[in-house]
C-alpha cells in the first residue's frame, strides 16, 4: 500500500502546496492522477518515490519510509518521468546492466514487451525517436515487477497503435500485488484502464472514486435534448448540443466520459462529489 498521512510540503520561497494531504493507494489498482497543470501531481509522484520529501507527516511505500529510500523500497518502485535521459548504448547492454537492480525483472516479459511495441533488441537507444525510447522505458518498466510502477505522461510521443498497446500490455503487467500510478493530461488514454480516478486541484484531493461507483452514479451524455435540468450535474455547450454528466437514472452502468468528469470535478466539485455521499 502507498500510505500519505498528514502529508504538509512547500517548496522554498512558494506558498504551501501540500497542507495535511491524505492518500491510500491500495494493490491490485491502477490510479489515473489527474489535475491541471501546476496541481501537484508530479510533486506528489515524487513525494511517493521518496525524491522529496514531506516537511511533516509521513509517505510510505508498503510499510517503508519513501524518503529513506532504502534498497527494498527502491527494487520495488520504478518511475517513468515525463522528461528522461538515456545514455548512447544498446538497448539490451542497458537493459543487463540496470535490470540487476530489480530481483523481480522478468527478460520473458521484457522481450514480450519489446516484440508488442515493434521494438529491436539490439538497437541504439540513441537512435531511437522520442516515442520509441518511451516505449523502451514502459517495457522495462513493467518487466521490472516493482509493485509500485509511477508513469508520468506515459502517452506522449506514443503513436495511435501504441496507445492501444500501451492499454493492452499495462493492463496485462497488473497483478494483484501491484500498484500503478498513471498521471497524465491525456485522458482518453486511461479510458478503460484505470480503476480509480484521483484528481489533485491546488495541492488537493479533491475527487478519489472507483470507476464502478462512478458509472453506477453518474451517466454522461453526448446530448442533454430532454433531460430534465434537475438531472445535470454539470454541462459544456457544444456547437448545436450541449454534453455533460447527469444522475444515472437508468441504473444501467454507462461509459465514464473522463474528459467530462475532469471537467466537471474541477468545476462543480461539491456537486459531483454529492452524488456520492451514501
Ligand atoms: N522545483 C520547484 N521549485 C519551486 N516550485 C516548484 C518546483 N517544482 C514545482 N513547483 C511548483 O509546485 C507546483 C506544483 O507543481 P507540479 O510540477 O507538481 O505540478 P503538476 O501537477 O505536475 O503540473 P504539470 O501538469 O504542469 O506537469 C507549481 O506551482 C509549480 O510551480
Amino acid at each position: 500500500m502507498v500510505e500519505l498521512n498528514n502529508v504538509n510540503f512547500k517548496y522554498k520561497n512558494k506558498k504551501p502546496l501540500f497542507t495535511d494531504l491524505n492518500l491510500q493507494l491500495g494493490t491490485g489498482f491502477i490510479y489515473g492522477l489527474l489535475g491541471k497543470n501546476g496541481a501537484g501531481k508530479s510533486t506528489l509522484l515524487k513525494h511517493i518515490a521518496g525524491l522529496l520529501y514531506p516537511q511533516s507527516g509521513q509517505c510510505k511505500v508498503f510499510g517503508y519510509t519513501a524518503s529513506q529510500r532504502i534498497p527494498q523500497m527502491l527494487e520495488d518502485i520504478y518511475v517513468i518521468p515525463e522528461e528522461f535521459e538515456l545514455p548512447s548504448i544498446a538497448l539490451n547492454a542497458y537493459t543487463k546492466s540496470n535490470a540487476v537492480f530489480y530481483a523481480k525483472f522478468s527478460y520473458e516479459q521484457f522481450n514480450k514487451y519489446l516484440t508488442e511495441f515493434e521494438l529491436p533488441a539490439d538497437a541504439k537507444l540513441s537512435t531511437l525517436s522520442y516515442g520509441q525510447k518511451k516505449k523502451f522505458l514502459i517495457a522495462f518498466g513493467l518487466a521490472t515487477n516493482a509493485r509500485v510502477l509511477i508513469l508520468d505522461e506515459p502517452t506522449n510521443g506514443l503513436d495511435i497503435p501504441s496507445k492501444s498497446q500501451f492499454r493492452k500490455i499495462v493492463a496485462s503487467a497488473l497483478t494483484e500485488d501491484k500498484i500503478i500510478i498513471i498521471s497524465t493530461h491525456q485522458v482518453r488514454d486511461l479510458e478503460n484502464l484505470i480503476d480509480f480516478v484521483v484528481v489533485l486541484e491546488n495541492g488537493k484531493i479533491i475527487f478519489n472514486k472507483n470507476i464502478a461507483e462512478i458509472s453506477e452514479r453518474l451517466a454522461f451524455e453526448h446530448s442533454l435534448a430532454g433531460v430534465p435540468a434537475s438531472d445535470i450535474l454539470y454541462h459544456e455547450d457544444m456547437p448545436g448540443r450541449k454534453a455533460g454528466i447527469t444522475r444515472n437514472r437508468s441504473g444501467q452502468e454507462t461509459r465514464v466520459d473522463l474528459e467530462l468528469l475532469f471537467n466537471g470535478v474541477i468545476k462543480d466539485t461539491s456537486v459531483i462529489n454529492s452524488h456520492f455521499v451514501k
